[in-house]
């Protein structure tokens, strides 16, 4: 099986380099090689190669530059993902396209279920959004689109890496308590990827025929919940525990109006993976565990830095 990676360099295309399995031949394309926005350049990209699938893990993901960077954010985030989509099916490639939590408002309690009704409040959620429906509209159920949430590995930039830098650096922290979702390790929706990518090429992807003409949409994180706050709190035991720091700061549960944003983020959204993990076969694991195994790579990671 020959799979076709964009967005090499971003965190989940590391994790799945990192996690490739035998017998696929990957090849992974950052914004250098394959600039998505360029329409041709998918195209001649997607002849190529040849792939027998794509994952497009290629997206802007910077929240609250998308507020003041919109044609940026929809150029990447949807019409690359049309242009990757288009170049698929002229090509006969099966898409795998992965959106966001941050399609969702955010005002229910209760994890949202995978065709429950979109409403995004911030310009990144509407711009990914819009990629999904493109997806949808070039390829029906020639892809699927799996949603994720607050996704974090030891390569890229993410909240593990920024709460390590600050809780080194200041005396305390102030951290939101009011907005809810579920911490993923990337390495985890890697797996997931594989697993689905090894279903679609041996043909035993099951269909559900809720989705008969229209792109399946999946739901995938690590298991259980957490505020930002929650997801802090934890970091610094960890962090601690494994020698990643060296002191405790208070750490103090605010209000999302205590920290005001350029972009609104939802209160809530926590995303219902049952299907995922039906379909895959694989069940998520508790996001704190996995936590603990992503600090263990950084521990060894400064441990290897330190011996050099
Ligand atoms: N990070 C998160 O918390 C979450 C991410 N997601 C989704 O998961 C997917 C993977 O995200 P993640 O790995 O975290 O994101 P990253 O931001 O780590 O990686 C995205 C990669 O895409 C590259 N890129 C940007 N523009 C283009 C372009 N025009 N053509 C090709 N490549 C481009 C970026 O390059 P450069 O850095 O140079 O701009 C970067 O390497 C995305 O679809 C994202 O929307 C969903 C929920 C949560
Ligand atoms: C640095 C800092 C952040 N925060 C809050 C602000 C924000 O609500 C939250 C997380 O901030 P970040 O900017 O790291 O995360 P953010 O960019 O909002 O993360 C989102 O990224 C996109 C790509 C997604 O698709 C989402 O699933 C989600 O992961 O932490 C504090 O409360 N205190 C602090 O000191």
């Amino acid at each position: 099986m020959k799979v076709l990676v964009t967005g090499k360099g971003g965190q989940l295309a590391w994790e799945l380099d990192q996690t490739k399995p035998e017998g696929v031949e990957l090849v992974s394309l950052g914004l250098d090689d394959l600039d998505i926005t360029q329409q041709a350049a998918v195209q001649s990209a997607v002849n190529l190669h040849r792939p027998d699938i794509v994952i497009n893990a290629a997206a802007y993901t910077a929240v609250d530059k998308a507020e003041t960077d919109h044609t940026t954010a929809y150029a990447v985030n949807e019409l690359g993902a049309r242009y990757v989509a288009q170049a698929c099916k002229q090509q006969g490639a099966y898409l795998m396209h992965v959106s966001t939590d941050f399609v969702f408002s955010g005002d229910k309690t209760i994890p949202y279920q995978v065709d429950e009704p979109t409403k995004p409040i911030n310009v990144y959620g509407a711009s990914k959004l819009a990629g999904d429906i493109a997806v949808n509209d070039e390829l029906a159920e020639q892809a699927l689109i799996v949603r994720t949430a607050w996704v974090y590995s030891v390569n890229g930039n993410n909240f593990v890496k920024t709460m390590l830098r600050l809780m080194a650096d200041k005396p305390e922290l102030g951290i939101i308590y009011d907005q809810v979702s579920t911490p993923t390790w990337a390495k985890g929706l890697a797996l997931w990827l594989w697993a689905m990518a090894a279903k679609q090429n041996s043909n035993s992807m099951i269909k559900d025929p809720n989705w008969r003409g229209r792109t399946p949409i999946y739901h995938w994180t690590d298991a259980g919940v957490a505020s930002w706050y929650d997801f802090a709190v934890a970091i610094q035991e960890l962090a601690i525990e494994k020698g990643l720091l060296d002191k405790v700061i208070p750490i103090k549960a605010i209000e999302a109006s205590a920290y005001p944003l350029p972009a609104a983020r939802p209160s809530f959204s926590v995303i219902d993976k049952q299907s995922a993990e039906r379909a895959s076969g694989l069940n998520s694991i508790h996001w704190r565990q996995q936590l603990s195994t992503m600090m263990d790579q950084l521990a060894e990671l400064k441990a290897l830095s330190t011996k050099h």
